[in-house]
């Protein structure tokens, strides 16, 4: 059987190599218009901020690998068309030659892309997306210029506060635009938001929320942005609005869901049922919301390749919805969440209950590593089922999230929680640590 996969970065990845690795009878074809494939987007902001050495080690496989492993692949290749009834993929090379591939089965693995502020000034230079590890280097070159030292980045959601991060660690003055009234205003109810707020102004961000952009204004490079604010002397602008799914390939012939992203079920087939759909680029399921969603996320990316790979290899596996769970750490602060914040539930039109605790991570003898922790737990109103928790604190609460993305993903109830069994070691935590007080405070 031939499987052709459409986009080789990490969902692409993952679906390749489930097939390759488990179903040896699996012809594959991997096509991608992009030079180079599994850079991880997340490193972008800690080298362009000097947090690591470089960008090498962003990259965890290459075009090497696949041809080891049996596949064709064609980079820097761009899928134009698609004939599902013919069961014909067609694209253009890097010379222009045109490349026609049948499959039995397809993936669409095509991502996402930037969503561009439609306002004036577009064409002008020092205006930059940061989704490609191309843009991340052309970003970096232009930080590197000493005649840049104003920066306006639009947008405070993950990439936004992370670019201002490293930009702020260049030494640039750094203006953060967002059209919320805090920043990671999708992922936090607004005392967790006001936390992140507040560590980037202690650390010199000059923050402009509920402030939208109408204007890049210049000559040929950008010297101002004008907002429905006010105006301001900027020497390049960096955009992070959110992204939206790369699905025009398959959007005249396959469902898609409200945000144009191809609709899956839980073996990630669309409507098509010889064609699968991975990633940024298709829907995921929600076990907070308990429904159909859009979460680009690496993480997601990887799993849903994964349930794709094994359905076509011959293995059924469903998929088991996802969380959104997310972290991000600027300036030492720490930030996780896992489901619905009170404020995303609301617009969801869920009801729901919440418990919040606040206290040292251990008692208060253990001098040193010994950092407050502030958490959220949500909970629906009738079912009493965990749906959501947030965390901030100065040490690391992977581990914390994590429990509360099985928590919403088995239905645990807030109740259930209570007495969870949770080790106590001063080293480690509190004997009634912050998860339990915060769940024994839930009315
Ligand atoms: C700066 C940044 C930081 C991020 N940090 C995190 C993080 O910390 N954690 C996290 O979970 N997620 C993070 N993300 C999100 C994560 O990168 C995406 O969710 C992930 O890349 C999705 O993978 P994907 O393979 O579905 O899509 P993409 O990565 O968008 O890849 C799609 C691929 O398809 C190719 N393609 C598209 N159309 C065509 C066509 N017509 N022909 C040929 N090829 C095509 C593209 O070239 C691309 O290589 C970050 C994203 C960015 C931009
Ligand atoms: N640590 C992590 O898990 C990371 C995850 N990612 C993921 O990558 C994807 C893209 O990230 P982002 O681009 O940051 O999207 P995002 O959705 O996280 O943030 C977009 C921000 O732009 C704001 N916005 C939208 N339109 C605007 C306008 N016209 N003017 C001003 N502000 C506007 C929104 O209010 C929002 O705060 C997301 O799915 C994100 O979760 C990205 C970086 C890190």
């Amino acid at each position: 059987m031939k499987t052709v996969i459409i986009g080789t970065n990490h969902a692409g990845i993952a679906a390749a190599n489930t097939l390759l690795d488990n179903y040896p009878d699996q012809e594959i074809v991997m096509i991608d218009r992009n030079s180079n494939l599994s850079y991880l987007g997340c490193g972008t902001a800690l080298w362009v901020g000097r947090q690591i050495d470089g960008y090498e080690g962003l990259f965890y496989t290459n075009e090497e690998e696949f041809i080891h492993k049996g596949a064709r692949i064609h980079m820097e290749t761009a899928v134009d068309k698609i004939d599902f009834n013919g069961k014909k993929v067609y694209a253009t090379d890097r010379d222009g030659k045109e490349i026609v591939e049948d499959y039995d089965k397809l993936i669409l693995a095509t991502g996402s892309r930037p969503i561009i502020p439609n306002i004036p000034g577009k064409d002008l230079e020092g205006l930059h997306f940061l989704k490609l590890f191309q843009e991340g280097q052309e970003v970096d070159k232009d930080l590197s210029r000493p005649e840049v030292e104003t920066v306006a980045v639009i947008g405070a959601g993950y990439i936004g506060v992370e670019i201002a991060e490293a930009a702020r660690r260049r030494g640039k003055n750094v203006l953060l635009f967002d059209a919320e009234s805090t920043s990671l205003a999708s992922y936090y109810d607004e005392e967790f938001a006001k936390l992140m707020d507040k560590n980037l102004e202690d650390n010199g961000i000059e923050l402009h929320f509920g402030e939208l952009a109408t204007a890049y204004e210049g000559d040929k490079r950008v010297e101002r942005l004008v907002t429905d604010k006010g105006s301001y002397d900027v020497d390049m602008v960096i955009n992070a609005i959110g992204f939206t799914a790369n699905a025009a390939l398959g959007a005249d012939d396959l469902e898609t869901f409200r945000n144009g992203a191809y609709l899956v079920d839980n073996h990630q087939q669309t409507s098509n049922p010889d064609v699968y759909a991975v990633g940024d680029c298709a829907t995921i399921y929600s076990n907070a919301l308990q429904d159909t969603t859009y979460i680009a996320l690496a993480s997601n990316a990887v799993r849903s390749g994964i349930v794709a790979g094994h359905n076509i290899g011959g293995t059924v596996v469903d998929a088991i919805g996802v969380q959104g769970s997310n972290g991000i750490s600027i300036f030492g602060l720490d930030l996780v969440s896992t489901g619905l914040s009170v404020k995303a539930a609301d617009k969801f039109g869920i009801e729901v209950l919440s418990t919040e605790f606040e206290d040292l991570q251990k008692p208060a003898f253990i001098k040193e590593n010994n950092e407050m922790v502030k958490i959220k737990i949500v909970y629906e109103k009738g079912s009493r089922r965990i749906v959501g928790a947030q965390l901030a604190s100065r040490q690391d609460m992977s581990g914390t999230i994590h429990m509360f993305s099985l928590a919403i993903q088995e239905k645990l109830t807030i109740d259930k929680l209570k007495l969870l069994d949770i080790f106590f070691l001063p080293h480690f935590n509190q004997p009634y640590n912050y998860i339990t007080v915060a769940a024994l405070k839930a009315e």
